[in-house]
């Protein structure tokens, strides 16, 4: 049977848990047979996908693409279950295709930018489709995916409405350093990462729309070292993100404490099957491959400042094959698309994120140096790399970087 190191590692272990599992020992009888049937039915399927993988997993890269291409051409006209999504559903395809190298035609660049035109408010900000209230979230996906547009047409990067950005970001801004994530609505760590994100990313950026912000950032992390959504909130990954990656784009690292973060964030990978959970005692999801692998080049930044640590030239603070394993082995549908765990439907956001945690895992980039560890045939399997802030590939932040930066920063105090 072909096997990869980490399908070995992970049967290993399930048949030891399996037998030396005490936890069971209160069940009843009944429960207990529950217990065995659901563990014999995970370790069947996880045996399944062992046997019919080959010595080195192979990315499915034709059938990502059939996937992505077919949600890109129906991106204007359908997910009426997504109605309040759309620019996200640009974003994950958009970013998805990019990272895997794919070029698309200058005329789908221009529609797909002007749609998105649509879905942008007046008053400044994106709503989740067109006609909708503007809201930070599709706000973030927008400006992304417009970044990563302009790649073809500067024509996008022209529509979004700096100045009138700016003033939304503002009017989201809360008087203790907080953002709401729109109008009337709910304030956590989200906001000020997508707000910081996009006012970074088109160079709008005022250090007054971002008053108090990393002290109230800073007061999300938790006990355990990851940050939760709001104050007082359990460490997730994906609110961990948030908080690091804001906090970097304001220039206020050093405020939050990065060796208990390092510590929590390496202990969710999990040994069993190499990917992570989003926080302490949940499943792993291939989603977090970058909510919580994707931290890693941000806390390598961070120590790097550090006299006093001293890092790897050439990896990352995690077990980057095994989450390549993790990624390629149970996260692909055999028709294309990627996903949480086997079993699970495919999905445009899960297929973003596995493929950016995978791309993060592929390749170490600290200042000067590269370096690449792709697992399985690297001309096949590896991705473009991402910039870990953003999360657009780093030659779609450079370019829009380089763009936005030419222009002067919108000053709105007056308005
Ligand atoms: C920029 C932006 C909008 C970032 C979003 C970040 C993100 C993914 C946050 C996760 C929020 C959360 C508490 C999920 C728990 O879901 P669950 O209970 O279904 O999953 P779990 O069991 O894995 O925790
Ligand atoms: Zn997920």
């Amino acid at each position: 049977m072909a096997e990869t190191n980490n399908l070995r590692f992970m049967r290993d272990n399930f048949e030891k848990e399996r037998y030396s599992n005490d936890n069971n020992a209160t069940l009843s009888s009944e429960e207990q047979c529950q217990v065995e049937e659901d563990v014999a039915k995970c370790f069947k399927r996880f045996k399944n996908i062992a046997e019919s993988y080959p010595e080195q997993p192979v990315l499915q890269k034709d059938m990502h693409v059939k996937f992505l291409m077919k949600g890109l051409e129906s991106l204007s006209e359908s997910y009426e279950c997504l109605d309040a999504s759309r620019p996200w559903l640009c974003y994950w395809i958009l970013h998805s295709l990019d990272l895997l190298g794919v070029v698309i035609s200058d005329d789908k660049a221009l529609k797909i930018a002007n749609f998105l035109g649509k879905c942008q408010s007046p008053t400044g900000g994106f709503g989740g489709g067109p006609l909708q209230e503007p809201h930070l979230a599709p706000t973030y996906a927008a400006v992304n995916a417009l970044s990563i547009l302009g790649k073809y047409t500067e024509e996008a990067y022209d529509v979004i409405a700096r100045e009138k950005l700016q003033q939304y970001l503002k009017r989201m801004h809360t008087p203790d350093g907080g953002f709401k994530m729109h109008l009337g609505g709910e304030v956590d760590i989200r906001g000020a990462y997508c707000a910081a994100s996009a006012a970074r990313l088109t160079n709008v950026m005022t250090e007054s729309m971002f008053d108090k912000t990393p002290e109230w950032i800073v007061s999300c992390q938790t006990y355990e070292g990851g940050f939760g959504g709001c104050p007082g909130m359990e460490a997730h990954g994906g609110y961990s993100f948030c908080g690091l990656g804001a906090l970097i784009l304001l220039g206020h690292e050093k405020l939050c404490d990065i060796k208990s973060l390092l510590r929590w964030t390496v202990n969710r990978q999990m040994g069993f099957e190499g990917g992570f959970q989003g926080r302490t005692n949940k499943l792993v999801d291939g989603c977090y491959s970058f909510w919580q692998g994707g931290a890693f080049p941000l806390i390598h930044m961070v120590l790097s400042m550090d006299r006093d640590v001293s890092l790897s030239a050439e990896k990352w603070l995690f077990q980057q094959e095994a989450l390549q394993e993790y990624v390629l082995t149970c996260c692909q549908h055999p028709a294309g698309g990627l996903l949480d765990k086997p079993g699970k439907p495919r999905d445009y956001y899960h297929s973003c994120y596995c493929l950016s945690g995978l791309s993060v895992a592929q390749h170490f980039a600290a200042g000067p140096i590269g370096h690449s560890v792709v697992v399985g045939n690297q001309t096949n399997n590896e991705l473009k790399p991402v910039h870990p802030v953003f999360n657009i590939s780093t030659e779609a932040a450079v370019k829009a970087t380089q763009h936005f930066n030419k222009l002067p920063v919108p000053n709105t105090d007056s308005v």
